[in-house]
């Protein structure tokens, strides 16, 4: 405990929640009559408001600075056991690699109920949880494994159990062949030892099946789920099961790593690669990275499951770093589906077909989906674009239907005749004319998937045809309704965005297809291909899960006018390894990750200069601080939507070889940063984000 005590008390060093603007971010100080432990939860005063802190480790200099009696008082200590050490150094870890406030960042590790309870309140919802030691015995039965999924268990128990060194595994498998039951018989494992297990996911709406299954196989009352989409009294509720230890399994998505987990033995991402575990907001920190850190410091084994491992996963496991476990065949031997590459450049244009647009479906692919109804299977048909039409013209004065406050254009939802802004989320209804010459003829051009669906229902009048995007999931529980629809074969057409594409174990489906995906190659984003690549095979993934029952074969088709580009041809033969490859090859010639390293420093401004300015200032300071270490200063350039809200966007990247020196400048650039922000008046927010997804 602390060393510094007079007779005021002793001197606490407090993690509280200060603005990050303020400048301040290490803990700070107050006084207790007898003191906590670090890690105990305390309410303090914090200018006028009271607010939550983490008790943190006393430093070795607490013997100077001001003395207890003139500190301000503690005004409660949670009774709640403490935060643990390993949580704390997680979160400060997290704190200084992201270039948060320590505070700021334990605070957003935390529900945010547990700030505003009482400690009588706080009593009273733990006297409801289910007390230790009552939990109902693991019901579901194991399947016999196979061959692959057997080699990879085994890997991961003689981790669990010390026969082997513990090393981050990446379960690269195909979509299909049953990583989730390896995550689960690891789970068992590490259970067997008393210890918590950490399964992160990229969505957990998206997969409701995830969490029946760990249920299942070990018992409700076990698992507790952290995601944002509970209330935030489950939220609490999950939060505290999994810090006194009740829950054994803790289901969650990229905010539960950060989670205190006392007796954590084992961690699984799962589909590792995708972009959601990269937080867009707060400190933007990467779920997935911290759960590889937080396995390695904890000396526990960590798996990262996908079938399109992010490339800076599948250099470590090429590098040896990572130890590579590969399900190479689907369940029951199911075949995947064959992809065929439909060439929209040697469709006849259709005389009559309004805007240019292109057909909705080429000829073969319309029979493809005819023989589907015709034998009682369903058809999935991903298009990347909701809405009606993404954008309203007008051909007599070629108007169109921008967005006023930002550089976008604004969609026609013809379901609510709006015209929504999709950055902004401005909307109008839909003019009857066109505003600016009055003319009654506006075109709607190109198509979304409320179009899509409309079109379809058209050409196929025999079909049950359904929608999931996000405008037909946003009431609650109607994602599972529309879901259990698909399941339950009351659909054989489904049309979506992504949603549709990832994890789902539907059955019948036996045809995927992707409709105008070559909008997605082409992006300012060096990212780009890969998230295609991935949302591609995921979405095949989707075809011919339950074998074939009627001998034809599941397919995967392609709409595209480029087939020839390598990703759509290494697709073609589900060549992951040789897309990666090619991949990794490109970016370290152009000295991409993760051959480098990066950060973006973004600012927003009120007005059209002001961004840039901002960060021309700040390169100006950064350069003079770097000095002679090898980092490489990017021009400023605007975002690719430059103006959101009425905010000009802006954004800068450093490059470094090494990550230390990146992340030594970082930490001496921030309070330049600060320093520089009075001078920048229309700058309304400025962010740092270090190993940036989406450029
Ligand atoms: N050894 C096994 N024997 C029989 N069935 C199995 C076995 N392993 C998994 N399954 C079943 O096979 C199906 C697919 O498995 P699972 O969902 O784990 O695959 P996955 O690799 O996670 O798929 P995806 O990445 O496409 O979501 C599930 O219905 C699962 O219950
Ligand atoms: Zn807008």
């Amino acid at each position: 405990m602390n060393e510094c005590s007079d007779s005021a008390g002793v001197r606490l060093r407090v993690a509280v929640p200060t603005p990050q603007h303020s400048g301040l971010g290490s803990p700070l100080d107050y006084r207790h009559p007898e003191g906590v432990p670090p890690g105990s939860l305390v309410r303090v005063p914090l200018g006028r408001r009271e607010v939550l802190g983490v008790v943190w480790d006393p430093t070795d200099d607490d013997t100077e600075g001001v003395p207890p009696a003139a500190l301000k008082p503690v005004q409660a200590a949670l009774n709640l056991p403490p935060l643990s050490e390993e949580w704390r150094r997680l979160v400060a870890f997290t704190a200084a690699y992201y270039q948060r406030g320590l505070g700021e960042m334990a605070a957003s590790a935390l529900p945010a109920p547990l700030a505003n309870l009482t400690p009588e309140q706080l009593a009273r919802r733990l006297k409801k949880l289910r007390p230790v030691g009552a939990a109902e015995p693991a019901s579901g039965l194991a399947p016999t494994l196979q061959a692959d999924q057997a080699v990879a268990v085994d890997a991961l128990k003689q981790q669990l159990v010390g026969v082997a060194p513990v090393k981050p595994s990446l379960l690269w498998g195909l979509t299909g062949s049953g990583k989730t039951e390896v995550y689960l018989q690891a789970a068992a494992t590490a259970l067997a030892q008393g210890r918590q297990v950490l399964v992160l996911v990229p969505e957990i709406n998206l997969t409701p099946q995830l969490v029946a299954r760990f249920a299942a196989r070990f018992g409700a009352e076990r698992v507790a789920c952290l995601h944002s989409g509970l209330t935030p009294a489950q939220r609490l509720r999950d939060w505290l099961r999994a810090h006194l230890g009740q829950a054994d399994v803790v289901l969650g998505t990229r905010l539960a790593v950060l989670a205190s987990l006392p007796r954590l033995g084992l961690v699984v991402v799962d589909e590792e690669h995708d972009p959601s575990f990269k937080a867009q907001d707060g400190a933007r920190q990467s779920a997935r990275d911290l759960a590889v850190w937080r396995a390695a410091r904890l000396g526990v084994p960590v798996v990262l499951g996908s079938a399109t491992p992010s490339l800076e996963t599948w250099h470590n496991a090429q590098s040896g770093r990572y130890q590579r476990l590969d399900l190479r065949s689907r369940i029951d031997a199911a075949p995947l589906p064959d992809v065929r590459l439909v060439d929209m450049k040697r469709l006849p244009a259709r005389a009559g077909e309004l805007n240019r647009a292109s057909p909705v479906l080429a000829p073969t692919l319309q029979h493809a989906i005819e023989a589907r109804l015709a034998r009682g299977e369903q058809s999935l048909l991903l298009l990347n674009r909701r809405g009606y039409a993404p954008v309203l013209h007008c051909g007599q004065c070629s108007w169109r239907s921008g967005c006023p406050h930002c550089s976008a254009w604004r969609v026609f939802h013809k379901g609510d005749r709006s015209l929504r802004c999709h950055h902004c989320g401005f909307s109008e209804r839909v003019p009857v004319a066109c505003p600016d010459c009055g003319n009654p003829d506006i075109d709607a051009i190109g198509r979304g998937t409320e179009r899509l669906e409309e079109q379809l229902q058209a050409l196929l009048p025999q079909a049950r045809i359904a929608r999931l995007d996000a405008d037909t999931t946003q009431r609650a529980g109607s994602l599972e309704a529309q879901l259990a629809a698909v399941h339950a074969g009351e659909v054989d057409v489904l049309v979506g965005t992504q949603m549709i594409a990832k994890g789902h174990d539907f059955r019948r489906v036996t045809l995927v297809a992707a409709l105008s995906p070559d909008n997605l190659l082409y992006s300012s984003d060096f990212r780009a291909p890969e998230r295609l690549f991935a949302l591609l095979i995921q979405a095949a993934g989707r075809a011919g899960r339950a074998g074939s029952a009627s001998g034809h074969p599941a397919e995967m088709w392609v709409q595209s006018h480029q087939v020839e580009h390598p990703l759509y041809q290494a697709l073609k033969r589900h060549d992951y390894p040789a897309f990666a490859q090619a991949q990794l090859d490109e970016r370290r010639s152009a000295g991409l990750p993760p051959f480098m390293h990066l950060a973006l420093l973004r600012a927003d401004s009120r007005d059209e200069t002001g961004a840039q300015a901002f960060l021309m200032a700040a390169a100006a300071a950064g350069r003079a601080l770097s000095g002679e270490s090898d980092l490489f200063w990017y021009p400023a350039v605007p975002h690719p939507v430059a103006k959101v809200a009425n905010q000009w966007r802006w954004q800068m990247l450093v490059e470094a070889s090494h990550r230390g020196v990146l992340q030594r400048v970082l930490a001496q650039w921030l309070p330049a940063l600060h320093a520089l922000r009075p001078q920048h008046r229309s700058v309304t927010r400025w962010a740092i984000d270090v190993d940036p997804q989406a450029i």
